[in-house]
């Protein structure tokens, strides 16, 4: 079925293992929450076109796997993308201390002018927190991120992280700050504009259907 958009932005979703990264995706895609969720194998993908101030917007969503022995199979994911949720687990400090490293592959790899959302994701859990909301709304002052907690159990804040990074990208493209044309060709890295008028950064497929999850190299 043919849809039409004004823009198409790119988005990954990356962090540490468990942090909740497949779920967030499957809540906002399909408003609920994924049960039994395993470990992500390379990478997944979805889709959803949303309203974002008046313009239609295509999300392509790309949920990376966040264990280790993945990282050069997803790094090989991040180019071209506009915006991204960089995810950990307010239950663990573990997910929290790796936030850095994860930040500067999407500023390398993707492009220094990425937006990105800092989620605290499982924010039902807060009985279990180790890290408080205080300290990781400093880490993203420090870092130029926004930052919000999240819970894709409850969907609390999912839809609002995902509507959030697509407004700034667009009010960005809208004031001139972000130049599609020129962003794209950067971080195509070949020199190319985007594929058609309108379409944000786009190196994946223009054929997946909205409000689906794919799996690749699954
Ligand atoms: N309580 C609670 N549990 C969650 C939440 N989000 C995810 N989980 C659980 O956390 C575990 C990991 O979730 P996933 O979405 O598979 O984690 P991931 O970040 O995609 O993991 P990788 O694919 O290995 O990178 C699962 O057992 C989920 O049920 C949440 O918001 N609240």
């Amino acid at each position: 079925m043919s849809e039409t958009y004004d823009f198409l932005f790119k988005f990954l979703v990356i962090g540490s293992a468990g942090t909740g990264k497949s779920c967030l995706l499957h809540q906002f895609i399909e408003n609920k929450f994924k049960q039994d969720s395993n470990h992500t194998i390379g990478v997944e993908f979805g889709s959803r076109v949303v309203n974002v101030a008046g313009k239609t917007v295509k999300l392509q969503i790309w949920d990376t796997a966040g264990q280790e022995r993945f990282r050069s199979v997803t790094r090989s994911y991040y180019r071209g993308a506009a915006g991204a949720l960089l995810v950990y687990d307010i239950t663990s400090r573990e997910t929290y201390n790796a936030l850095t490293n994860w930040l500067t592959d999407a500023r390398t790899l993707a492009s220094p002018n990425i937006v990105i959302i800092l989620c605290g994701n499982k924010k039902d859990l807060d009985a279990d927190r180790e890290v408080t909301f205080l300290e990781a709304s400093r880490f993203a002052q420090e870092n130029e991120l926004i930052f919000l907690e999240t819970s894709a159990l409850t969907g609390e804040n999912v839809e609002e992280g995902f509507l959030k990074c697509a407004r700034i990208i667009l009010n960005k493209i809208e004031s001139g700050e972000l130049d599609p044309e020129r962003m794209g060709s950067e971080a195509d890295g070949d020199g190319a504009s985007p594929t058609a008028p309108g379409v944000f950064w786009c190196v994946v497929p223009l054929s997946a259907d909205s409000h689906t999850l794919d799996h690749l190299d699954k």
